[in-house]
């Protein structure tokens, strides 16, 4: 799987704050297998965020595109509507999981509006902006990763598992 990583953050944009979420989403995919080829850090600017990921979409160079920060509720939170813009279609499961998930860990979990969708062959899955908050999210989701990416790329297979006797 070939994986971009795009950091939404004003003060890392500037280089104010160091970005912490990008590196530790990196590595959390690297061990998990995943090459990471493309990362980026920028402001939490709706249409930058629009453009970027419908650009590495249609680029065809990824199967998966993860974005950190601004899913919350500041004014400049605009991740969510940003990447709402630009799929196809919206996975819901995605971010019932993580909010579900989340909430065991912490009740601000709640405010997280991060959305999971496919533009063509690219899926593409918003994430909090603390490094915490991004890896634990990921890891809530991850085990129907894989067979997402394949199924929205054309795999024929079937995947309904018989009932065992
Ligand atoms: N499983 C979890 N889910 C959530 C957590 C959590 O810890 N575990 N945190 C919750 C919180 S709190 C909020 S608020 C919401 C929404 O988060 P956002 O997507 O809006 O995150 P930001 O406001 O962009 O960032 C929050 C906070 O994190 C630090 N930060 C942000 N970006 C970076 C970066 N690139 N590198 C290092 N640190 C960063 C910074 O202190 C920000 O103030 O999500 C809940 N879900
Ligand atoms: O990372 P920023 O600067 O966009 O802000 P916040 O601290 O609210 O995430």
């Amino acid at each position: 799987m070939r994986a971009a990583i795009l950091t939404l953050s004003d003060r890392c944009s500037t280089g104010e704050r160091a970005d912490g979420s990008g590196p530790a989403l990196r590595s959390w995919l690297e061990e998990h297998g995943v090459t990471v080829t493309c990362t980026e850090v920028i402001p939490d600017e709706a249409s930058l965020i629009s453009e970027k990921l419908a650009a590495w979409s249609d680029s065809g160079s990824f199967d998966l595109i993860l974005t950190t920060g601004g899913t919350g509720v500041s004014p400049r939170d605009v991740t969510p509507e940003a990447t709402e813009r630009v799929v196809d279609r919206v996975l819901p499961g995605f971010g019932e999981v993580m909010r579900a998930e989340s909430l065991k860990k912490t009740p601000h979990a709640i405010i997280s509006r991060a959305i999971a969708g496919i533009r063509k062959n690219t899926l593409i899955i918003n994430l909090p902006g603390s490094p915490k908050g991004a890896t634990e999210n990921i890891s809530f989701v991850w085990a129907a990763v894989p067979h997402a990416v394949a199924k929205l790329q054309g795999d024929p297979e079937e995947c309904g598992t018989p009932l065992s006797k």
